[in-house]
């Protein structure tokens, strides 16, 4: 008996040993791993026996180890816990039905002495915290290899997503002379070098400006241009980095981040924003569940469960209603909006699914958003809060009114952006929604610091 070409070629990426031959083995093993004679990863448990030595490897392709049986004969003092490894040898099933190779030749290619300062070992588990003091080789741990692998398969669920409704992917600027939330929480750039500033400064132009002609930033959001292409081609979305610079060093705030931002043309409801958001985050939680489950659970117990929220609607309050609800149960804030704490009991209200807050006082959101019809003291805004992080995702129906527009323009560098309405407008709504703060949700990571590879916060930026 052998397996079919089909068969292999579908898990030959599982595991990265090479398929030299056919085998007869069992499918569920091989959904784990992949065939063939040569393995290659890092050595992430080493139990030594009498006669031979049992080595757990993985290669980061999955969360799944395979399990290497070395005669002693080939044990070197260089194969410890954490070396990387090119073993040959012959794949058999254990007397559990478990695929391993049975090593012939054991090669370290890169030895760990773990003595000489090697942060982590097997038998501990260790907390977050712990393994965010060694960013550099965070990669190495299970916890963090699973949620990056997450990740990965999280951004091409999202591409998927988009790419099945025919919406168009756009790059938008990194570089901008526009904060478009209008919070002034930007980081500025200029150039660093005296060559070019010496050269361009002859010009009259002052520091800050010398380069492109106005002040820059790195872009808080890709919202603005998204509306400029969806006024012209329908349907966008872009999943880019973007900075916020705010003193926060809070389990939620990054200073760089990842955000999805979408702009739906011919949307003419806050109903129909909703919907697609909702079938945006059910299509990405229940992707990943199939294509990382063991990532999930490695990550956190607790999500070997699927949510039971994914079977039911999303709730949706009104602000003036989640006021109310706040006011008894006595979860009160002294400043306007919505703080974190009742954020999640809000959520809590909604027992622990995600809440739609719609639509919000005008003074409390941006200058973009379209006035509610029948109450100009409000606009047709959404906050999407979730568990474990609150808000997730902010967005609204975009005033579409040419003269309501310009009466809110915050300056007139934004000309452009008002002129969209003048050629040809359509009514279009749009979110952005943070891959970070979606990661935390899903697999239940308190801090965000520890959803992507190089987190940046304030006074954390040296690698
Ligand atoms: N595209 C969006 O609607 C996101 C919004 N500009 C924000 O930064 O929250």
């Amino acid at each position: 008996m052998w397996c079919k070409k089909s068969f292999i070629y579908k898990f030959k990426n599982f595991f990265n040993l090479t398929i030299q031959k056919k085998y007869s083995v069992i499918a569920s093993v091989l959904e784990n791993a992949n065939i063939g004679e040569n393995a290659e990863g890092w050595v992430k448990n080493l139990r030594v026996q009498k006669e031979l030595i049992f080595a757990d490897v993985n290669d980061g392709s999955c969360a799944q180890k395979l399990q290497i049986i070395i005669p002693k004969e080939l044990k070197t003092d260089a194969l410890t816990y954490g070396s990387s490894v090119h073993i040959r040898g012959k794949l058999s099933k254990s007397p559990r039905g478990q695929l391993e190779l049975v090593a012939e030749n054991v090669k370290v290619l890169g030895p760990c002495v773990v003595l000489d300062g090697y942060p982590f070992n097997p038998r501990t588990t260790h907390p977050p915290e712990y393994i965010r003091q060694y960013i550099h080789l965070r990669s190495r741990t299970n916890f963090l290899s699973s949620i990056l692998r997450v990740r990965s398969s999280v951004t091409k669920h999202i591409h998927d997503f988009y790419s099945s409704k025919k919406y168009l992917n756009v790059h938008t600027p990194i570089l901008t002379s526009n904060d478009c939330e209008g919070a002034g929480e930007v980081f500025k750039v200029q150039p660093d070098c005296e060559d070019t500033i010496k050269a361009m400064m002859q010009d009259g132009k002052d520091k800050d400006t010398v380069y492109f002609g106005s002040k820059t930033y790195l872009t808080v959001s890709g919202q603005l241009h998204l509306e400029a292409i969806c006024r012209g081609m329908g349907n966008v979305y872009t999943l880019g980095p973007t900075f916020r610079a705010e003193n926060a060093r809070s389990r939620l705030h990054l200073s760089e981040f990842y955000m999805l931002e979408a702009e739906l043309a011919f949307c003419y409801s806050l109903e129909q924003l909703q919907n697609h958001i909702e079938e945006l985050l059910k299509y990405i939680f229940i992707e990943t569940r199939h294509t990382n489950e063991a990532d999930l659970s490695l990550i956190d117990k607790e999500n070997s469960k699927p949510p039971a929220w994914l079977q039911k609607k999303f709730a949706t309050l009104t602000y003036d209603e989640a006021q109310d609800i706040l006011k008894k149960k006595k979860v009160v804030n002294t400043e306007n909006g919505l703080n974190k704490e009742q954020e999640l009991a809000l959520v809590d209200y909604c027992n622990g699914a995600p809440v739609f807050i719609v639509r919000w006082p005008k003074d409390l959101k941006s200058f973009y958003m379209k006035e509610c019809q029948d109450d100009n003291t409000k606009v047709e805004a959404l906050d999407l809060l979730a568990p474990i992080t609150g808000e997730i995702v902010g967005g609204s129906l975009r005033e579409d009114d040419y003269d309501r527009l310009k009466s809110k323009l915050p300056s007139d560098k934004l000309n452009w952006y008002l002129e969209l309405r003048k050629f040809g407008n359509i009514p279009t709504g749009g979110y952005g929604l943070g891959l970070e703060r979606l990661l935390q949700t899903m697999c239940g990571i308190t801090n965000i610091k520890d959803t992507l590879p190089f987190p940046r916060w304030p006074h954390n930026c040296s690698m």
